[in-house]
């Protein structure tokens, strides 16, 4: 079922039949489970290349679709697994500047470097809420880890936080200086928006007291390549639902879509280093400071269902 709506999206997108394919899979799949994808690819008609591991498919297409990095550039380039999915493996690709180290940002880590994006934590409601405890440390720990790290390197300091540190809003559209309403015992809250909202404490903590340069970048539901279609976030289950249900009320809510991916990030951050402000919304379209960016996120501002008119919707 699966693998014949990926080839339907495929065919779709490319316009072409699609026969030949690398399909991912988690490392930790055994030998039956690799035979029974190539069996599961073999009924709807396709012919597995390869089986690639996720984490090489992920590092892969870092290398492959990072395009602006110059061959001139002397800019290295440090991956740290944070081991928190399936992710057991690394690769360093051909690129001499690509290092990749596997790491539990949870504990202490010791490098070298000028800037840091501490994007380490699912964003998803799957898999963040698949080990509360082992998310909450990620942003917690791992996020004052980090930081120790920015303040002994001198390092420049970039988080990404999320719209969940605004818990259950009751003020809409959700900007910058707006506080949130957060359910502390909450089903969500626990896993997710507690924990965020700590890791932005830390950071401005670090900021004022430890003269750590730091941007924080809330990011709102986003949608774009490469994404998983079974990803749990709002607008990748409208996708995958359809959206054409007739779903009763609507409501208005934010949206970020990412043209990149989330490593796109980068190419705000660069731009918002040169901004007085600290902390951005990227979701909120009555963010000004949000509009003078010239990233390439752009907003969609769309209707959507509220969270109940949607069996398993999970996300906001
Ligand atoms: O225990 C305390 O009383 C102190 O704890 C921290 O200070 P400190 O332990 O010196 O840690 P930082 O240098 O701020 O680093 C925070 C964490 O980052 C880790 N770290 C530090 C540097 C580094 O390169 N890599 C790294 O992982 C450290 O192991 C540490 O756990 C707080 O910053 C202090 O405000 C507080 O007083």
């Amino acid at each position: 079922m699966i693998l014949s709506n990926i080839k339907q999206i495929a065919k779709n997108n490319l316009k072409t039949e699609i026969v030949d394919c690398c399909i991912g899979i988690p490392v930790y799949f055994t030998d039956l489970e690799r035979r029974a994808v190539l069996d599961a690819a073999a009924i709807v008609n396709l012919n597995p290349l390869c089986l690639l591991h996720e984490t090489t498919a992920t590092t892969l297409a870092y290398g492959i679709y990072k395009i602006d990095l110059s061959e001139m550039d002397p800019l290295n380039v440090i991956f740290v697994d944070i081991g928190h999915a399936s992710m057991h493996h690394y690769l360093q690709i051909g690129n001499p500047r690509f290092e990749m180290i596997r790491h539990d940002v949870v504990e202490p880590l010791l490098l070298e470097v000028d800037l840091i994006y501490h994007l380490a934590c699912p964003a998803s409601p799957v898999p963040y809420k698949f080990n509360p405890g082992k998310t909450i440390k990620t942003n917690v720990v791992g996020t004052l880890n980090i930081l120790g790290l920015a303040k002994r390197v001198g390092a420049k300091f970039f988080l990404t936080s999320t719209s969940e540190v605004y818990g259950d809003p009751l003020q809409h559209p959700q900007v910058e200086t707006y506080w949130g309403n957060v359910n502390l015992i909450g089903v969500r809250s626990c896993y997710f928006d507690e924990d965020m909202r700590t890791a932005e404490t830390l950071a401005m903590d670090y900021q004022r007291g430890e003269n750590v340069e730091v941007r924080i970048a809330r990011i709102f539901n986003t949608y774009g390549p490469r994404m998983c279609i079974d990803d749990g976030r709002v607008v990748s289950n409208f996708v995958a639902q359809g959206s054409t249900k007739n779903v009763g009320p609507y409501r208005v809510a934010q949206f970020g879509q990412v043209q990149e991916d989330d490593a796109g990030g980068d190419r705000i951050a660069l731009t918002i280093t040169h901004e007085m402000k600290v902390n951005y919304n990227f979701g909120s379209w009555r963010s000004s400071q949000w509009r003078k960016t010239r990233s390439k996120w752009i907003l969609i501002n769309c209707k959507v269902a509220s969270h109940n008119d949607y069996g398993g919707l999970e996300d906001k």
